[in-house]
């Protein structure tokens, strides 16, 4: 039996009416969040620490910024949208002195919740609204009329309200166009986790550096390897995106979907997939999590080298000078922080 997929005929904005939602941190989701629900009609105020560089930018866009703990004790419906393993300290600091019977924990990833970095009280609910993309993409959608598709989840419901809460909210940042499928804290979390590391961030990003490199040493041009190898992949998956696989393939040439079927299982092929389940085992079993806690107490050492090779790699330079002469790919200012968005 197909899931129940909820679409904006399922949803409405009443259960967040004459509410004050609190968006706690203004980065990639909480941008997002808060900017597609007060134009979706709802009361948002943001809650970030003191010397936070989002509050500027959270100002500037026009919302009332507060202490993280005020913004609790404002909030009916608080959404913790800071980075996973800082949310155990945000919690315990900010948040649990100050979340009182009968709001709303709200999360847009289980990490916390999952692995229990966070142990709520009972008496409020726990939900979790997570858009199946990225934050900038969420409010670009969202902006253009579109939506990112997301996930409904409750961990703990009280009120007998979270469902109605949490389709509300996934309405006012625009999931409900998308379409939005009900699961778990757990669910949710170990197959995010999955995705990221072995197919969308981290599967894409080594398997489109490995393709430039080969390219790169059998002496093409940096130029011909990054147009093939970066730049036509999201030209591909686009038509993914729009017509499946199948549909893909209708739009490629005869010969590449010979080399597609016939050479495509032989890159990726079992022994990628028996890495995948190892990956899948150590999300499942709390490996991950555990390593990724302990890197955050170390100040994020290993993390922030692995980042600095990665701007390094010739690709970089490569494709943010051909990107230059692409004058409708638009340039993002970094310097704001995580909510740097295109507006
Ligand atoms: N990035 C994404 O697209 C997705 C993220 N998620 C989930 O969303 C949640 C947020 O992640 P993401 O948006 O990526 O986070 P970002 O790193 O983009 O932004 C974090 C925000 O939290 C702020 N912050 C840090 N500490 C505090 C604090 N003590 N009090 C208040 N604000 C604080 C930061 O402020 P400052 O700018 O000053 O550092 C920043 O504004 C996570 O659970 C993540 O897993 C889920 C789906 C996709
Ligand atoms: C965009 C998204 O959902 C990711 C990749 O899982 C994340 O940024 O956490």
């Amino acid at each position: 039996m197909p899931a129940k997929i909820y679409t904006e005929k399922d949803a409405s904005l009443a259960p967040l009416k004459g509410k004050t939602c609190a968006v706690i941190g203004f980065g990639s989701q909480g941008h997002a969040h808060a900017l597609n629900l007060k134009e979706s009609g709802v009361n948002v105020i943001i809650g970030l620490y003191a010397g936070s560089k989002s509050r500027k930018v959270a100002e500037e866009k026009g919302f009332k910024v507060y202490d993280t703990a005020e913004a609790v004790k404002l909030g009916d419906v608080i959404f913790v949208a800071v980075p996973d393993t800082k949310i155990g300290g945000v919690y315990e600091k900010d948040i649990a002195p100050n979340l009182v019977k009968g709001k709303t924990l709200l999360f847009s990833h289980g990490f916390a919740i999952h692995y229990k970095t966070v142990v709520p009280p009972a008496d409020v609910n726990v939900i979790m609204v997570a858009p199946k993309g990225p934050g900038h993409i969420v409010r670009r959608q969202y902006t253009e009329g579109k939506g990112v598709p997301g996930l409904i989840a409750i961990y703990q419901d009280p009120s007998k309200k979270s469902k109605q809460i949490a389709l509300a909210w996934a309405h006012g940042v625009g999931c409900t166009r998308g379409g939005v499928l009900q699961t778990s804290f757990q669910e949710e979390t170990e197959t995010d986790l999955f995705g990221e590391q072995t197919v969308l961030c981290g599967g894409t990003s080594a398997l489109v550096q490995a393709g430039f490199e080969v390219l790169v040493e059998a002496g093409y041009a940096p130029e011909m390897a990054y147009f093939e190898c970066l730049h036509e992949l999201k030209l591909i998956v686009d038509l993914m995106n729009e017509s499946g696989i199948a549909g893909m393939r209708f739009s490629i040439s005869e010969t590449a979907k010979w080399g597609d079927v016939k050479v495509g299982p032989k890159i990726i092929d079992a022994s990628v997939k028996k890495r995948m389940k190892a990956a899948l085992k150590e999300i499942q079993n709390g490996k991950f999590a555990k390593e990724w806690i302990k890197e955050t107490e170390t100040g994020y050492k290993t993390f922030n080298q692995l980042l600095k090779d990665g701007e390094k790699h010739p690709i970089e330079k490569t494709g943010a000078r051909l990107r230059s002469l692409m004058p409708w790919i638009k340039k993002r200012d970094f310097k704001g922080g995580q909510q740097a968005s295109y507006e």
